[in-house]
């Protein structure tokens, strides 16, 4: 296990902001701190960090207890949102800066320096200085740099939250592509469950201080273990008491087994997706089908329908929470 945190509680003043959390970081693996703002995502990263205390707990890196380690001492690099690179130094030197400081022969940085940036696709911008940077190549440069020093555990917090949705795409792919040619263990926090999906092996999913899920992206998404996780991994709506992913409600123009009756309120064309809009006993829902299915029923507001959760769809009751 590359990172054990075991039992952390952590308070600010009166309030406590992780409540006996306890995860593990499998080696090589790629997780994502995943949570609503506020949930203790940042404080969790800065105390595996060493930047912040734990007033509870621990945290072991690579088998050895860095409880009480100074950041530098544990051997890890990271990433915040709005990176302060040296704006005085070129992209190289930016790079370059950790290696110098442990005095590392010449010709072994410049190699090093080539190399990563190579690997952050920035060969080409190795004398420019940042100013002269996108937000996304900054934050690519933050993460060269980060890994010039090769450390056991790569710390990102929100890397990409600053940069506009496009350019975010594009580097969560880069992200991916990195880690599986590097395998550095990471650990990146984000408040986008798009994000975490489509980037992380494993997610752990923190809210109010406490982890209320550790899975794979799959294991989360389609078998949440409590409501409030089921909400923030994805769509959901409200049939017959049970909480269910607006895919996987099948809708018939005629009475169904086990369906519940609904009328039709609005019909909202999403590109390929159609959401129709339902009354359901007074209450609102909906359910998301394919334009061509939706074509096919003809559905039009005021419409009766019948609606149940498909077979192998997953759902929550609420009543029982
Ligand atoms: N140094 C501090 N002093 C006092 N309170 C703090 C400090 N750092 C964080 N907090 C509080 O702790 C709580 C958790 O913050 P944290 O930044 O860990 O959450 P987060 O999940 O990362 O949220 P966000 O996505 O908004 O950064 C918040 O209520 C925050 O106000």
């Amino acid at each position: 296990m590359a990172i054990e945190v075991r039992d952390v509680n952590k308070s600010f003043g009166t309030t406590p902001v992780l409540r006996d959390v306890s995860i593990d970081v499998e080696s090589g693996s790629l997780t994502a701190l995943l949570g609503p703002s506020g949930g203790g995502k940042s404080t969790l990263l800065r105390v595996i960090a060493g930047l912040e205390q734990p007033d509870t707990g621990t945290v072991h890196i690579s088998g050895v207890d860095a409880t009480r380690l100074s950041p530098q001492r544990r051997n890890v690099g990271f990433v915040f949102q709005h990176y302060a690179a040296f704006k005085h130094l070129t992209v190289f030197r930016n790079v370059a800066f950790g290696l110098e400081i442990r005095k590392r022969p010449k010709a072994d940085i410049r190699k090093r320096v080539m190399e990563l940036l190579e690997l952050v696709h920035l060969e080409q911008m190795a004398d420019r200085y940042p100013a002269q940077l996108s937000g996304g190549q900054r934050q690519r440069m933050a993460l060269a740099r980060a890994l010039a020093v090769e450390p056991e555990v790569l710390l990102l917090d929100e890397p990409f939250g600053a940069l506009d949705a496009q350019v975010r795409k594009e580097l969560r792919t880069w992200l991916r592509r990195l880690h599986d040619e590097v395998h550095v263990t990471t650990v990146f926090v984000t408040h986008d469950q798009e994000e975490a999906i489509e980037v992380a092996d494993t997610i752990v999913v923190l809210a109010g201080g406490r982890v209320e899920q550790v899975g794979s992206p799959a294991e989360v998404y389609d078998n949440p273990a409590n409501p409030f996780v089921m909400r923030f991994l994805g769509p959901v709506t409200e049939i017959g008491g049970n909480l269910v992913r607006p895919h996987d409600i099948e809708i018939s123009a005629d009475p169904q087994e086990g369906g519940t009756a609904a009328t039709v309120s609005r019909i909202v064309r999403l590109g390929f997706e159609v959401r129709v809009e339902l009354r359901i006993d007074g209450k609102d829902a909906w359910v998301q089908v394919t334009r061509s299915f939706a074509d096919q029923l003809g559905l039009k507001p005021g419409d009766t329908v019948s609606v149940r959760p498909n077979p192998g769809a997953r759902s929550l009751a609420l009543a029982a929470v």
